[in-house]
């Protein structure tokens, strides 16, 4: 048979045929045999499985406590009515045992199972341990369960801490159901829950809070939970009864547990009562009565429930057991002294008692769990700073985990309660189920200075009105160790083959969604291309001089305006990227891709820091740019939450690119549409000098005209170069044209002449801007003012007349205004480092020398 993994329990069960003197420790340190393993065994639905030998634990407790060891002589309580004594130590609960003439026994906890729902058989049997051994050896599963669960719906108190002092009190109970609170405002704030308490004594608190509770327990119908919540100092602690020497919840439920049991002992049932105790401490988990500083894990069961794995689970026997093992375990919770609270608990606390009944040929196990929530307090408020700083974040960040577990609980339709958000709420999943009843007890207290946490302490009572708990899964219970190996192995294989298709189905979904996803984002891409290239296309479509400055002036403010180029930084590898790609004009996608995967981070980074920017870009160019401008952005917008791409650094970074090539965009074309304008105007300029003959030199009248048809008419295929060749070709040597010339010469530029005529370039301006540049480049670059208009525009007419018969050699010089008045129209961008003539003052110039030459 297949070894199972051990989970030992401290039995305190009679085991009269071995060695009197023998100490526990020795014996738990002899390695385990099969019979002893299998001696006694519960199904239980706790949520603890002690992994290391109990036995260990004990010493370790003991000789903490005071060193004892020794064997006892005496018998369980239970077994053989042994009235017990009055202990007044942890110790003495072992030593006592050891004295009573029995050993712990090792007893074998299978891994959690769930409570099942069965009826209670009637009439019960004894319980005793050779019963279930009996019936283990028989292969006979013992079952748990719990039955008749009664309610689902969280039972909501609100203890009111009395003043202890004469300050003037802010909270009134109205009724047993209602309370009001007087806040800040001067509004009375009401609020109504299943019951206010206040001035009521420890005793009212659990007759009504818990006594229900822990009674169902027993009667095997319903696990129970009791949890105290509230603000720092305002008695959770008090009401649990977790303060040293004191006597609240807890206590009174072991009395009462043992109470009921010896009643129900007297007819005839059988109870075995076990308890663990655990804290949550900065969002780890230690074992209270196993103070050795190691943390404990969670684990999830089979059934996927969560458990911790680790924590000792000790056999009590009576009240004073109990009691004894709780200020044990007191002794080892963090507490501190906080100005809101000079014993103030910086740990959540579980503990849980276990009770397992036999009934017949069956073990009940139920549990009540008492949650001892550390106070939710304002770190101003607390003075909190160093370790008690980020105790107090831990406990602020998992009563929040907690709020959020409760809001989704709360939901009609819940679909997913981020039970994992922290360890609180992670142990609390196992406990916050169909199967349990709950009693939540708000702590709130009357002073004025606390009218805030109260009103918030209420609130999360509010809340957890709506809370509806979903019934745990229950499935059916069988001993694993009464499966034989083929069983095992054969379950094993199902098991695997499961995951295997799990798997698959896994890898399958995430490469469909992985295409999915790329193939948006290609989609995405193309969009953006094309919208890019439509742009291109669009820019250099037919527009009016009047467009063009226009364009010209809020491109110009846009700039001035603009902290975009100040403030976005992409890392280089993204800048070099990004240059490749608009330089190649067609995105490779891949390589886009696989530069943002690598700079995941940074993009996350800058796209946060950026976000403004993004904002102020699409603000601007809402305002300033034309309406083609206004309305790709907002297409693009559009088509970004059109396509929730949902890695949204990814597609933020697309967005960024898209926004920095529509500027590069915006350069060009203002550069380009400004370059070809003074271009043409400088070929204008040189038009009228051959008409009206000065100096200018020409060979065929016809030829010009048919060139310049050609090159106004052209649709398409105009260069810059093919323009700078054209107008080169204009140099041609002087002849003196017909005036039937000079007239077709000047109806033409007449007609073509005014403004920017249908020119549609292949290919962007090399001189002026190079679409392998981005903006920042560009304009440190300064090559624009390296431009042949600057290298001229110092020349006299004279020089520049003479100049245009060089210009077979000097493609470049051309005829155009002075730089005087060249740079009154000039617009500066950018520190005077880009300089963009207006075409507007430049046609006044160029109107102005027309003027003149005639
Ligand atoms: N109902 C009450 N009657 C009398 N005294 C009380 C009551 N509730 C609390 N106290 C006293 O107030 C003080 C603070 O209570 P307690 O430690 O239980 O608060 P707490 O909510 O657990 O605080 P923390 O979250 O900081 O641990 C204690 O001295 C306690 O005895």
């Amino acid at each position: 048979m297949k070894q199972r993994p051990l989970f030992l329990n401290v039995d305190l069960s009679p085991q009269p045929n071995k060695t009197p003197n023998k100490s526990p420790i020795q014996r738990t340190k002899t390695p385990l045999k099969e019979t002893q393993k299998s001696q006694s065994r519960f199904h239980s639905p706790i949520d603890t499985q002690p992994t290391r030998q109990t036995s260990t634990i004990i010493t370790e407790l003991i000789s903490k406590r005071s060193g004892a060891t020794g064997r006892s002589q005496t018998q369980t309580a239970v077994e053989q009515e042994i009235p017990v004594k009055q202990t007044s130590d942890f110790q003495t609960i072992y030593q006592r045992s050891l004295k009573a003439n029995y050993i712990p026994k090792i007893t074998h906890i299978n891994a959690q199972t769930p409570p099942k729902q069965q009826s209670v058989p009637s009439p019960a049997t004894p319980i005793n341990h050779q019963f279930i051994s009996q019936n283990i050896e028989k292969n006979i599963p013992i079952h748990t369960n719990i039955v008749n669960k009664q309610k689902e719906k969280v039972q909501i108190y609100i203890r009111i801490k009395p003043n202890l002092t004469n300050e003037k009190s802010v909270v009134k109970k109205l009724s047993n159901q209602h309370l009001a609170v007087h806040t800040f405002e001067d509004t009375n704030r009401q609020f109504e829950f299943d019951t206010i308490l206040d001035n009521s004594s420890q005793e009212e608190v659990y007759n009504l809070t818990s006594k229900q509770i822990v009674s169902d327990c027993i009667a095997g119908r319903a696990n129970g939970v009791v949890i105290v919540y509230g603000q720092t100092g305002s008695g959770k602690t008090h009401t649990m009864g977790l303060l040293e020497q004191s006597k609240g919840v807890i206590q009174l439920a072991m009395s009462d547990i043992f109470q009921q049991i010896k009643e129900q002992n007297e007819n005839g049932n059988n109870f075995k009562i076990e308890m663990s105790f655990i804290q949550i401490y900065m969002d780890k988990i230690y074992d209270l009565l196993n103070n050795n500083g190691q943390q404990l894990q969670i684990r999830e069961s089979k059934d996927s429930i969560p458990y911790i794995q680790g924590a000792v689970q000790i056999s009590i026997e009576d009240q004073n057991d109990g009691i004894q093992l709780v200020s044990f375990g007191i002794k080892n919770r963090v507490v501190a002294s906080q100005v809101m609270n000079v014993n103030s608990s910086r740990s959540h606390t579980l503990l849980t008692i276990y009770i397992k009944k036999q009934v017949q040929d069956k073990v009940i196990c139920s549990k009540v769990a008492f949650i001892d929530l550390a106070g939710s307090e304002r770190n101003k408020k607390s003075l909190s700073k160093g370790l008690r700083l980020d105790e107090a974040t831990y406990i602020n960040e998992s009563l929040s985990a907690l709020g959020n577990v409760i809001a989704a609980l709360g939901q009609p339709n819940q679909q997913h309660v981020p039970y994992r958000e922290s360890k609180l709420t992670r142990t609390l999943q196992g406990y916050l189920t169909g199967e349990s009843q709950i009693s939540l007890i708000c702590t709130i207290t009357k002073l004025a200075e606390s009218t805030n946490e109260t009103l918030q302490t209420l609130m999360f009572a509010q809340r957890c009105k709506d809370v509806v708990l979903r019934p745990q899964k229950i499935i059916p219970i069988q001993d694993e160790e009464t499966l034989d190996n083929g069983d095992l192995l054969k379950q094993i294989a199902e098991l695997k083959e499961t995951i295997k298709d799990l798997q698959e189905q896994q890898q399958k979904q995430q490469s469909q969604q992985n295409q999915q996803s790329k193939q948006q984002d290609k989609d995405f891409l193309k969009f953006l291309i094309n919208i890019i290239l439509k742009l291109k296309q669009y820019t250099f479509s037919n527009l009016s001089s009047c467009q063009l400055q226009e364009k010209q002036a809020l491109a110009e403010k846009f700039l001035q305006d603009s902290t975009y180029y100040q403030t976005i930084q992409f890392p280089k590898e993204i800048q070099v990227m990004m240059m490749e790609q608009i330089q190649s004009q067609e995105i490779d996608q891949q390589k886009v891709e696989q530069c943002l995967e690598g700079n995941k981070e940074q993009i996350k980074d800058l796209a946060k820091s950026f976000t403004q920017d993004i904002h102020y870009l699409v603000q601007a160019f809402k305002q300033y740019s034309d309406m083609r401008y206004n309305y790709i952005i907002e297409k693009i917008l559009e088509q970004y939450r059109q396509k929730e791409i949902q890695v949204w650094a990814k597609g933020l970074a697309y967005l960024l690119i898209t926004i920095k090539q529509l500027l590069n965009q915006l350069y060009e074309i203002k550069q380009f549409d400004i370059a070809s304008d003074i271009y043409l105007e400088g070929i204008k300029q040189q038009l009228y000098h051959l008409i009206n003959d000065k100096g200018t030199m020409y060979k065929s009248p016809q030829k010009i005209c048919d060139l310049i048809e050609k090159f106004y008419c052209s649709e398409t295929d105009f260069s810059f170069n093919q323009m700078k060749k054209f107008s080169s070709s204009l140099n041609i040597p002087s002849q003196t044209m017909s005036d039937k010339y000079k007239q077709k010469i000047e109806k033409l530029i007449g007609t073509y002449g005014q403004g920017i005529k249908v020119v549609k370039p292949t290919e962007p301006p090399p001189i002026y801007h190079s679409p392998s540049v981005n903006v920042s480049t560009l304009i440190q670059s300064r090559k624009f003012q390296q431009n042949p208009f600057n290298d001229i525009s110092s020349l006299t007419e004279q020089q520049a007349a003479s100049s245009v018969e060089e210009s077979n050699l000097r493609e470049e010089v051309h005829v155009i205004p002075n730089n005087e008045s060249l740079l009154q129209g000039k617009l500066r961008f950018k520190e005077d480092e880009l300089l963009i003539y207006s075409r507007n003052q430049m046609a006044a110039q160029m109107a102005a020398r027309k003027k003149q030459l005639k």
